[in-house]
C-alpha cells in the first residue's frame, strides 16, 4: 500500500475547474518537486494534502485512512512568506509551534513540560544553525534566518510529510543553496516524505527524487475553466542528479 494515494482527485472553486483526474501514489520518503505554469492549481493540490481544503471529487488517503479536514501534527507546512510571530524571540517562536498543542486543556504549559518543549526547541534551532541567534526577534534576522525559523518550526511538530510553498522564492542565490543543503539534510535525516512547490525549474531537479509537471491537457480559449490541469509528467530522479543530467531532464520537459 501506498504511503499517499490519490484516486480520481477533481477540484473545482465554483465554475472553475482547477485540477482534474489527479491518480497518483507516493511512497514514505520520496521528495516530490511540483511545478508548472502559475494559477494552474500546485498550491491548490498543496493544500488539499494540508487538509484546508477538500477535492470536490475522488480521494486522498494518509496510511490508509481518509485525510482529515483540517490541518493536523501529520502534516507540517512551509510558505515563502515567513510564518514567524515578530514579537516572539527564536527560541519562543519554535517553542510556541509545540506549546499551541499541549495547551488546549491547562491553558499554557509550565514546569517539565516546559522543559521538554524547550530542549526540543533546541535541538531544531540547532539543526537549522540557529543557535547564535536563539533571543533575537524575527526583524533582526536576515531572509534566510527567517525561513530557516519557519523550518524549524514546522518540524517542531515532528510532521511525516513536510509541504513546502515557494520557500525559497524570496531568497538570495547563494542563501538558497544553503537552504538547499540543509532541506536535503533534514528530509534525509528525519526520513520525510516532501512535497514542494517551486518555480524554478532546476531548483526542483536538484532537490527532489521525483517530479511533478502539472500542466492542462486540453484547454479551450473560449472557455478557460471548462478544464483543468493533470499531472503530465511524473519523473523519477536520481538523488542529487549531476548538472548535466539535470540539464538534459530540462530540455526534456520543456520540449515534451
Ligand atoms: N480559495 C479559492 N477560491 C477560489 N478560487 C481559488 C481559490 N484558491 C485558488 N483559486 C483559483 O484556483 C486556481 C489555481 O490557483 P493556485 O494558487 O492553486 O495556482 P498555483 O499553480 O499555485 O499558482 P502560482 O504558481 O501563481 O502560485 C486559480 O485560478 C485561482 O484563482
Amino acid at each position: 500500500m501506498s504511503f499517499i494515494s490519490i484516486k480520481n482527485v477533481w477540484k473545482y472553486y465554483g465554475d472553475n475547474l482547477v485540477l482534474e483526474r489527479l491518480n497518483l501514489e507516493v511512497k514514505q520518503g520520496e521528495f516530490v518537486s511540483m511545478v508548472g505554469a502559475s494559477g494552474c492549481g500546485k498550491s491548490t493540490f498543496l493544500n488539499m494534502l494540508l487538509g484546508r481544503e477538500q477535492p470536490s471529487k475522488g480521494t486522498i488517503t494518509l496510511d490508509g485512512s481518509t485525510l482529515k479536514d483540517e490541518p493536523d501534527a501529520d502534516r507540517g507546512i512551509v510558505f515563502q512568506k515567513y510564518s514567524v510571530f515578530p514579537h516572539l524571540t527564536v527560541l519562543q517562536n519554535v517553542m510556541i509551534a509545540d506549546e499551541f498543542s499541549k495547551a488546549k486543556v491547562v491553558g499554557w504549559t509550565f514546569g517539565n513540560s516546559k522543559k521538554i518543549i524547550k530542549e526540543k526547541a533546541l535541538e531544531f534551532i540547532n539543526a537549522v544553525g540557529l543557535a547564535p541567534a536563539i533571543n533575537k526577534y524575527p526583524h533582526e534576522l536576515s531572509g534566510g534566518m527567517q525561513q530557516r525559523l519557519a523550518i524549524a518550526q514546522a518540524l517542531m511538530k515532528a510532521p511525516k510529510v513536510l509541504l513546502l510553498d515557494e520557500p525559497f522564492g524570496a531568497l538570495d542565490p547563494g542563501i538558497r543553496s544553503d537552504m538547499h543543503e540543509l532541506i536535503h539534510d533534514i528530509w534525509q535525516k528525519n526520513k520525510l516524505t516532501i512535497f514542494m512547490v517551486t518555480h524554478d525549474i532546476k531548483e526542483g531537479f536538484e532537490l527532489g527524487s521525483r517530479l511533478w509537471v502539472f500542466d492542462k491537457l486540453r484547454d479551450d480559449p473560449q472557455a478557460p475553466n471548462a478544464y483543468g490541469a493533470q499531472v503530465t509528467f511524473d519523473l523519477p530522479l536520481s538523488a542529487r542528479a549531476n548538472k548535466e543530467e539535470v540539464n538534459k531532464m530540462i530540455e526534456k520537459v520543456r520540449y515534451n
